[in-house]
């Protein structure tokens, strides 16, 4: 048998494939290595394919953990070669990078001549009057944030009050010299709030425990994908300090361990990846630093994994961890972080796990007895106490007010499996190999053989869910035909067929899609798909080179005509900003509910102007059923801990293999959704709107566009001399449109926000009217009829059918009726609705064109047939019909005209079910008591303890 070479150095290493071929390779019965550790909810095994510089240990999953983080990690710390020593940047590249001109990459300031350049156009640049850039600000005011901290004034002014709050925090902790989790929901930006609490300890020159004045060298690791956006904020935010990168993508040109000790002598901040931590963790250890920062730092939560022990070997006192979702899986990950920014407040391992990560856990199961309930719910509201002063969580809700985003809508579809999928998924469970995993299921957690060939085998099952092709080829083992991009065919697969239909319906409603995938296999048949479409698209896995991964993300943000950004879920899914699109897919859901979470929170966070909504593909009654209300179990778990500990949630039942290799056929009922009986289950058709509701069918731009090729028809046919008052309005209003849109374009991010939130306080006060430039106390509706029979007396006397003095007077009226606040009477009616337009039609001789002409003669309204599919009616004010928003409309196509057989909301799974349980306070209370002691206790005896 064939095989497929194994990936390179510089291959994706963010999918299961690799680790599948691994298996493939290594074993005898199943062909799987029984020492690989890859746990059931797809752990890290040492060979893991987020790891590259193998540093996870084998890790063993306790049966009580029975969801373990999913392999996390995104990239392999790609290596360029030359780098280091023989890079070298030519004098031009660095004055157009220092210079700010067209480049692609972001450089760091590594190689001392390039800070040096970028320093003086940065001086250059504050000498001239555009450094006062009207904030109001000048570069010496500053502001007293709390007793000696101090921050440049123009600094303070840009940061949101939830981000202020975010670094008074902080330095709280600094005072305490201790560490802390700062764990805002994604996009609220952590990385800028902490960027100005640095500023403000470098200006506030205060001195430290150590020998520093102010600010002292610092580090800060983060994934690959993101280093150089950290460089990015940091000249944006922090132009004067100096940021070098401690990757292969630096601008320094000699050994990294020199690069160190430069950067340690003169203060300035290493950004490093993951990966590096392993790598480097010989050369950063003999050095002290004042502030290690860990970003996106749940990657720690192994506590056995080798960058978990490197990052707790950093000599410092100051540790603060980024992660918008610190509890992922189980509790025994949210003790790591917090045994890395403040050990031993947690105490020891064992006791945690003892008294704290197991009855909390096994409260949560559906068949817990009332006592294990109520002692679940009496240790997490103690261990969030405990918690509570080193972690500050805020989520987008809460700082609504603030930041004003738009709408997020999140759907569940449930697609059905193709016939064919279906029939390999049933001969798939009949199959020798999974009745060999099934024969030894009491013991298989325990049984590394077993336990890695029960992995295999849902690897397969999920694979057959994305697409037969996945399945069969690695079944089949023949070599891939060179023509397998012309013969693919999608309809092969249900949820493929749903991505085609979505696709199709949002690019005419002209959004931008992220379309994220777990395995590379996958990503490759949906790029040969899109391909196949003409969808424009761009593509980012962990084959992308490092350094290309920002410029990549700008190209996708700034430029409209790239319709789809293919994704895997591990290297798009973190910490990046893709603000560009506004309509996002999850193909296929992980173990691990952060990771999806993580991938759908790239368009939806500060910048985004739009609307978003996300929808996450499962294929009903398999496997992804299953790994879908796994994530929802571990959610709960995490919500109990971080947010409410006092809430029942309901849960499941511990699982067992046969639950995960079964099928269920019922298309029309999952069992996701009868789980979550109380989310928002849509089944069937959605009340349909009127077929000629067409705002719902086309984004505006598509309608203003066949409006406009409306009238060019319109102009040809019936040539006038003069434009009509109707015409003139019409001209006017779209080059006030077209003003407007430019105008947003040039806006940044917070003046963004600030629009929005006074379109959102506009929309709250009805009473906020604008008539005749002037507020009035009118409702909108009054101002808007008010409007209309201006309009039509001004009609009336461009045609000559009213003198001047006539209107006046009427005008007159009609103000003093709209200021008294009158409701109308019927004088006023007469004047507001015009009579009715007597419409004939025209023949104009072109094909496919139909023109509506009113008794006036002037051209009202032209239809234009075979422009889009459907006939296009713009008649000017409808009543409104039953009002269906986009995404019903979407949805309501999806049950009708594919495989998707339910929709649920996933935030009213995560956050609407609840069960009233017995209340047995006194007993929990007890055990809470006795808990407390023994982490007391373990305080005592460990020598960590240091707070
Ligand atoms: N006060 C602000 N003014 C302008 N832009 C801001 C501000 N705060 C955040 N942003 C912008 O919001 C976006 C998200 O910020 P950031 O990347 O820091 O979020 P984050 O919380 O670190 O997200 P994640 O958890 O996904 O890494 C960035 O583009 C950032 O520039």
């Amino acid at each position: 048998m064939k095989r497929r070479s194994m990936s390179d150095g510089t291959s994706d290493h963010d999918t299961d494939d690799e680790h599948f071929e691994f298996h493939k390779r290594h074993s005898s019965e199943c062909e799987c290595n029984p020492s690989c550790s890859k746990d059931f909810d797809g752990n890290d095994p040492p060979c893991s394919e987020d790891d590259s510089d193998g540093c996870e240990p084998s890790t063993r999953p306790s049966s009580d953990d029975e969801y373990h983080p999913s392999s996390g990690e995104e990239d392999s710390d790609e290596y360029e070669p030359g780098s280091w020593g023989s890079k070298r940047l030519g004098p031009a590249t660095k004055k157009r990078r220092v210079s700010g001109e067209s480049s692609d990459r972001i450089i760091d300031d590594g190689d001392m001549e390039v800070y040096s350049a970028r320093m003086a156009a940065y001086y250059e640049l504050k000498q001239s009057a555009v450094m006062n850039d009207g904030d109001g600000y000048s570069d010496n005011d500053d502001v007293l944030v709390m007793d000696d901290f101090k921050m440049p004034a123009n600094t303070w002014s840009k940061l949101y009050p939830y981000q202020q709050k975010g670094v008074k925090w902080l330095y709280k902790l600094h005072k305490r010299q201790t560490g802390g989790i700062l764990g805002d929901e994604m996009g609220l930006g952590k990385t800028v709030q902490v960027i100005a609490f640095l500023i403000g300890l470098n200006y506030s020159k205060l001195k430290s425990t150590y020998r520093w004045l102010g600010l002292g060298p610092s580090i800060i690791v983060c994934p690959t994908t993101v280093m150089h956006q950290w460089v990015r904020h940091f000249h944006e935010w922090a132009p004067e300090l100096r940021v070098g990168l401690l990757h292969s993508s630096t601008s320094y040109k000699g050994k990294m361990s020199d690069f160190v000790q430069e950067m340690n002598k003169c203060g300035g901040i290493l950004i490093m990846s993951y990966q590096g931590l392993c790598k480097y963790e010989n050369i950063f250890h003999k050095h002290k630093c004042h502030y290690v920062i860990l970003d996106e730092g749940h990657k720690v939560r192994t506590p056995t994994a080798r960058m978990t022990i490197a990052a707790k070997q950093f000599k410092t006192d100051h540790r603060i961890l980024l992660s918008g979702s610190p509890m992922q899986n189980n509790l025994i990950e949210l003790w790591s972080l917090f045994d890395f920014t403040n050990p031993g407040l947690l105490g020891t391992l064992k006791i945690f796990e003892e008294h704290f990560s197991k009855p909390i856990m096994r409260g949560g199961y559906e068949n817990a007895s009332h006592v294990q309930k109520e002692t679940s719910k009496a240790m997490a509201v103690t261990l969030n106490d405990l918690i509570k002063p080193f972690l500050l969580r805020r989520t987008k809700k809460e700082v609504q007010n603030d930041i004003c985003l738009p709408q997020k809508c999140e759907q569940v579809l449930f697609c059905a499996l193709s016939e064919e999928q279906k029939t390999l998924y049933k001969d798939f469970l009949r199959s020798d190999r999974v009745e060999k995993v099934l024969e030894k299921r009491k013991n298989w957690f325990s049984d590394a053989m077993t336990r890695a060939n029960a992995l295999i085998a849902i690897k397969l099952l999920r694979d057959i869910c994305n697409h037969p092709d996945i399945y069969l080829r690695i079944e089949d083992d023949t070599d891939e035909p060179a023509d397998i991009k012309d013969r693919f065919d999608y309809k092969r697969s249900g949820k493929m067929a749903v991505v085609s239909t979505l696709l199709r319906i949002w690019k005419q409603q002209r959004h931008r899609v992220l379309l994220f995938v777990q395995g590379l296999k996958t990503l490759q048949l949906l790029q040969y798909f899109l391909i196949q479409h003409d969808y424009s698209h761009l593509k980012m896995d962990g084959s992308t080179s490092v350094a290309t991964r920002q410029s990549l993300i700008d190209r996708f943000n700034n430029d409209s005509k790239y319709f789809v950004f293919l994704l895997t879920t591990r290297v798009g899914g973190l910490g990046i900003n893709l603000t560009g699109a506004n309509r996002v897919i999850i193909f296929d859901p992980d173990w691990n509910p952060a990771t999806d979470s993580q991938a759908r929170e790239r368009a939806w966070r500060i910048g985004q102007s739009k609307d978003v909504t996300i929808y996450r593909l499962l294929s009903v009654g398999t496997i992804e059923e299953k790994i879908y209300q796994r994530q929802i179990f571990k959610q709960m778990l995490g919500n109990r801990v971080l947010v409410n500990p006092r809430v029942d949630k309901q849960f499941f039942r511990t699982s067992d293999l046969f639950d995960l290799f079964s099928y269920n056929e019922t298309e029309i009922d999952p069992e996701t959704a009868n789980i979550f009986d109380k989310a928002k289950c849509v089944k069937g058709v959605i009340k349909s709107c009127k077929e000629d509701d067409y705002s719902k069918i086309f984004s505006e731009e598509k309608i203003e566009e066949m409006r406009e090729k409306a009238r060019q028809i319109a102009a040809q046919n019936f040539p006038q001399e003069k434009p009509t008052a109707y015409q003139k309005e019409v001209a006017e209003e779209r080059a006030e449109k077209l003003q407007e849109k430019e105008k947003l374009k040039a806006l940044s991010a917070p003046d963004l926000v600030k629009l929005n939130r006074e379109k959102a306080k506009a929309k709250e006060d009805p009473s906020i009217n604008r008539v005749d430039d002037k507020v009035t106390p009118a409702s909108f509706g009054e101002a808007l009829r008010y409007a209309e029979a201006t309009s039509q007396l001004h009609t009336e006397l461009v045609q000559g059918k009213k003198t001047p003095d006539v209107v006046a007077e009427k005008s007159r009226e009609l103000k003093l009726k709209v200021k008294m606040k009158e409701t109308y009477t019927e004088s006023f009616r007469k004047y507001m609705k015009p009579d009715k337009k007597k419409l004939t039609r025209k023949k104009t001789g072109e094909k496919d064109c139909k023109v509506y002409v009113d008794n006036s003669g002037a051209v009202d309204e032209v239809k234009v047939e075979g422009l889009v599919k459907t006939e296009i009616k713009i008649r000017k004010k409808r009543k409104a019909g039953p009002t269906e928003s986009q995404e019903d409309y979407v949805l309501r196509k999806l049950l009708r005209k594919t495989s998707v057989s339910a929709v649920l909301e996933h935030e009213s799974v995560v956050h609407g079910t609840s069960t009233s349980t017995l209340r047995l306070q006194l007993e929990a209370e007890e055990s809470a008591k006795k808990s407390m002691e023994a982490l007391r206790r373990a305080r005592l005896d460990n020598s960590k303890w240091s707070i």
